[in-house]
């Protein structure tokens, strides 16, 4: 059924499908190299790199240049604004790089999150006040995605349905911004791992998550074949005494999204939510394996899972810059082969790889 008043024209949706498609095309996902000034500067200090825009730059500049064949697993990299306008060593805009490589670019427009009072600590995100203006002119500058976090957690009364409902309704009005100025809209929704809960626990509640964000979506005249969820795997919380396998993550993702999320939705790509860089794929490839059917791509979204061994190799020294770069570069290429269920661990993941990347209660 039509709506009365149409929200896009045909070209307009053509456009957002196509977009969509390119970023989630066979074998690739998203690097999310979106991180604030503040939160890259967190990640610099654990390897005592001054927070400066020159180093911020430079660690950008060797993931951007690792290899003219980086959109073989990389559709997609969504930047800070101070990325968007910064250049590689040799004077070239990163966003003319990345468009060179086939490469779609994408900018991160959320304003960070704003605590809902009466709550036990939840909250909204802000940035709708401008976010028409800022998306035309981000288009004109190269951008044809957005990324937006809304943060979820789960405790003895959250999420609550004011925490639900508000962030649902602000991802859905958000989405229908981007796609107003030609942008396709990630919608993240992130439920973060925090807690002692259950596999059962976090399935259920994201299951309340997801179906409430795709009403509001709906509500909103979202286009949803333009779009791209960016949802947390269901997990048990940090400090659960069980653990699980990635069968059994995987097993009770699918089943949640299979029951959330319309088959007209594109891709899945996954955030890692500090999940270690080899979980965070063995997981993927976990999903990209199970019998149950999927009628979207499942990719990955990764910030810390992409970039946390390439940090630990730079150590901010450019005598390490070719390091670094190989080490990104095997994680996009493993994460690649578990977008498409084909990753073969070889047993002796590197250090780094496994360590923890968990931050309680992430913020930026
Ligand atoms: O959970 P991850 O994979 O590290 O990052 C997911 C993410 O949404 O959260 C970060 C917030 O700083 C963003 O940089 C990134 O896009």
């Amino acid at each position: 059924m039509s709506p009365q008043h149409q929200a896009l024209t045909t070209d307009q949706k053509k456009e957002l499908s196509e977009i969509a498609h390119r970023i989630v095309d066979d074998g690739k996902g998203i690097l999310a190299a979106d991180e604030s000034v503040g939160t890259m500067g967190s990640r610099l200090k654990r390897i005592n790199v001054e927070n400066t825009e020159e180093n911020r730059r430079a660690f950008r500049d060797l993931l951007f240049t690792s290899d003219p064949a980086l959109n073989k697993y990389i559709g997609g990299v969504i930047l800070f604004h101070e990325t968007l306008y910064q250049k590689s060593r040799d004077g070239i805009l990163f966003p003319k790089i990345l468009k060179d490589l086939g490469v779609v670019v994408g900018i991160k427009v959320d304003k960070g999150t704003a605590l809902l009072a009466g709550t036990d600590g939840e909250t909204t995100t802000q940035g709708l006040d401008g976010l028409a203006e800022r998306c035309a002119q981000y288009k004109k500058d190269g951008v044809d995605f957005a990324k937006w976090r809304c943060v979820l957690k789960i405790s003895d009364s959250a999420p609550s349905s004011l925490g639900i409902y508000e962030n649902a309704n602000v991802l859905a009005r958000y989405a229908s911004i981007c796609q107003q100025n030609g942008l396709v809209p990630i919608v993240e929704p992130e439920i973060l791992s925090d807690g002692s809960h259950d596999l059962q626990r976090c399935q259920y509640e994201t299951e309340k998550v997801l179906s409430a964000v795709y009403a509001a979506l709906i509500h909103h005249h979202v286009y949803l074949e333009g779009t791209l969820l960016k949802p947390n795997m269901v997990t048990g919380g940090q400090s659960c005494s069980e653990k699980f396998t990635p069968e059994q993550v995987a097993m009770a993702t699918l089943t949640a999204l299979r029951r959330t999320v319309p088959a007209a939705v594109p891709g899945i790509c996954f955030l890692s939510g500090g999940q270690s860089e080899e979980e965070a794929s063995l997981n993927l490839n976990a999903m990209n394996r199970c019998t149950l059917a999927r009628p979207w791509r499942v990719s990955f979204s990764y910030g810390r899972a992409l970039q946390a061994s390439a940090l630990s190799a730079w150590l901010g020294k450019p005598e390490n810059e070719k390091a670094a770069q190989e080490a990104f570069l095997k994680r996009a290429q493993i994460n690649s082969q578990a977008s498409v269920g084909q990753y073969i661990p070889s047993g002796s993941s590197a250090s780094a790889s496994s360590q923890s990347l968990f931050q309680p209660s992430y913020s930026y």
